[in-house]
């Protein structure tokens, strides 16, 4: 008998099956307009993300035009911290890798490339890599794997991979495949989901996914599938841990970019996302039952587009690195590897 499996049960006889896309589009849309509410406060921290993810979630269902993109603009300048050439999550924050990426993400997908000032912006990303090749994720020196995958998607977003060491960056990186079968955040450190995507996603945009060899690959597919829980169909992040909507993404994304997404039961996956549909508010919670918030909506939203359980006319396709719409990739002419 193995780990026992902690999961939610859902009577899916009266579980939400529809696709709500007016409701979501209303709440995505709504959810920016509430200066005021509490939640709009304390997420001052990750509001440049909040603002890729709601961008992102809306043209996927064909709703961008429901956004005032010049609003947009100009609040990412002001988020911009000329001292450092790096984006903040709110004017008079701090410049952050992650929201660097989103400021960046979100600028070429409103075709507003024009707004980047690269050379700042590349000397920001530069002097952010360490010799061991990993990067800070700011100047408070925290590493981790996703400030390489931060790092590297920026660059390859502004055509300016060669900025930084990318061998040494990719040693970086394979020292943090570890022996239970995935990535963690630094070497040693135990797998997860979201660590996972972050080094496949490193690994796709420099096109070296082959340091992988083809056991190691299985092993990574295997712990992926695993995720998948037995009553809910939902995924997980880690061994143990309850099905949450976001990982339907971290996951899903991650056998997209080792060519096994037909390893997990789909029918059942995009059952637990539409479950979590919010048919009152619109927007998607973490689980069903729950609140939900722009965060879950979106991985709710990619989740379904990877599975292809919609055509593309109901919600378009995304890519399943950078986590943006198909058409804004090729629009840029941006390749990747995928296997
Ligand atoms: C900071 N963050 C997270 O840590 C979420 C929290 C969570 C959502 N559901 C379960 N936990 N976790 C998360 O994004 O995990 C995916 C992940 C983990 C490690 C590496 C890469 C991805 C979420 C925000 C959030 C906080 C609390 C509740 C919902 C959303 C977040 O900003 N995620 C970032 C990626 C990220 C992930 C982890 C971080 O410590 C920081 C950033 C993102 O997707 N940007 O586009
Ligand atoms: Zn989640």
């Amino acid at each position: 008998m193995g780990t026992p499996q902690r999961d939610v049960t859902i009577d899916y006889a009266t579980a939400q099956k529809e696709l709500l896309i007016e409701k979501h589009c209303a709440f995505l849309t709504g959810y920016g307009q509430s200066h005021s509410t509490y939640q709009y406060g304390v997420t001052d921290y990750l509001r440049m993300s909040g603002i890729y993810w709601l961008c992102t979630c809306l043209d996927l269902l064909h709703s961008l035009d429901k956004i005032d993109r010049n609003y947009i603009v100009d609040y990412i300048q002001k988020c911009h911290d000329k001292t450092t050439g790096g984006y903040a999550p709110a004017p008079n924050h701090d410049s952050h890798l992650l929201y660097t990426l989103s400021a960046v993400q979100i600028l070429v997908q409103l075709d507003r490339v024009d707004m980047i000032d690269k050379e700042s912006l590349c000397s920001y990303i530069k002097q952010l890599q360490q010799e061991d090749g990993s990067f800070f994720g700011d100047q408070w020196g925290e590493i981790d794997t996703r400030f390489s995958f931060c790092a590297i998607a920026c660059l390859k977003l502004i055509d300016s991979l060669h900025t930084v060491d990318i061998d040494r960056a990719t040693d970086f990186i394979m020292s943090c495949l570890n022996f239970d079968g995935g990535f963690g955040c630094i070497p040693g450190a135990e797998s997860h989901a979201g660590q996972i995507y972050c080094c496949l996603g490193f690994l796709s945009l420099v096109q070296r996914l082959d340091r992988i060899d083809l056991s190691t690959r299985n092993m990574l597919a295997w712990w992926l599938c695993e995720r998948q829980l037995e009553n809910s169909g939902g995924l997980n992040g880690r061994p143990e841990k309850l099905p949450d909507v976001c990982y339907s993404w971290w996951v899903l994304a991650s056998l997209k970019i080792l060519g096994k997404l037909q390893w997990i039961n789909s029918e059942k996956l995009s059952k637990f996302i539409l479950a979590a549909q919010d048919d009152e508010t619109g927007g998607c919670a973490d689980r069903p039952g729950n609140i939900p918030d722009p965060f879950h909506t979106l991985f709710g939203v990619t989740g379904l587009s990877l599975l292809k359980v919609f055509d593309e006319n109901t919600i378009k396709q995304v890519n399943p690195v950078l986590c943006m719409p198909e058409y804004v990739i090729q629009r840029r002419g941006i390749t990747m590897q995928l296997l």
